[in-house]
């Protein structure tokens, strides 16, 4: 499944942070965000996952197709491990084979039974993570994927993330660590195009932007 970015800006807050971004992700690819604190990266990939409208350009590719992990991890605090991935895999109609897959790739089996308020902040993070895997979805928005994971968890983290390029999905990592995929693409986001102008759809996303603008 392709995803086709045609001349996209992106805005936040009213203000225009990106502009004039085109690029396309194959299956089997992983492309890498790059830049300074603010130049736009969430919002670039809260835009890719059609959690808000392009200020200009496109974003091609089936809604179904994609699968995104913000900064929040997403989790049912009341529910175990199992149980939030378990919820999840029905949502998107997988099974029990694909849920223990999960639960092993981020090396969660220990605290299956577990509830998520009871996780520390990386153990969250990995069971963030392994919600990809019971999505089924092959284009995967990463936003900061690594946060608070220690060096073993990013570890596994790539490994899952170079099963999902093998099984032909492709991914959009915003990130400032190197995660040793020597095989993705970097495109490093310029600070000079993040000048903030106001927006042709200013205001449409946020209900400070008027104070901010
Ligand atoms: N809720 C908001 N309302 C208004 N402006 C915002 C809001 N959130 C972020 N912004 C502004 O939008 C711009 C882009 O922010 P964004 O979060 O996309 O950057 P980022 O590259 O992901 O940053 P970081 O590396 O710090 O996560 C920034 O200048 C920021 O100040």
């Amino acid at each position: 499944m392709e995803l086709v970015i045609s001349d996209l800006a992106v805005s936040r807050g009213g203000l225009v942070v990106l502009e004039g971004m085109s690029f396309t992700l194959s299956p089997g690819e992983a492309l890498i965000l790059r830049g300074s604190n603010g130049v736009g990266k969430t919002t670039l990939l809260r835009t890719v996952a059609g959690l808000q409208p392009p200020a200009a350009g496109h974003v091609s590719a089936p809604p179904e197709s994609l699968a995104y992990a913000s900064h929040a991890d997403g989790l049912k605090s009341a529910l175990t491990v199992t149980e939030n991935l378990a919820f999840w895999a029905a949502v998107h109609g997988l099974g029990r084979d694909r849920l223990e897959q999960a639960l092993e790739a981020m090396d969660l089996m220990r605290l299956r039974e577990r509830r998520a308020a009871q996780l520390s902040a990386g153990q969250k993070r990995r069971l963030g993570l392994a919600r990809m895997l019971v999505t089924g979805r092959p284009v995967w928005l990463l936003d900061e994927p690594t946060v608070s994971l220690d060096q073993q968890s990013v570890g596994l983290f790539a490994r899952v993330v170079r099963g999902h390029l093998a099984a032909g999905g492709s991914a959009l990592i915003a990130t400032h660590i190197d995660l040793g995929l020597s095989e993705a693409r970097v495109l490093e986001l310029d600070p000079f195009r993040a000048e903030a102008r106001p927006s042709v759809a200013a205001g449409f996303d946020d209900p400070f932007a008027e104070a901010i603008a």
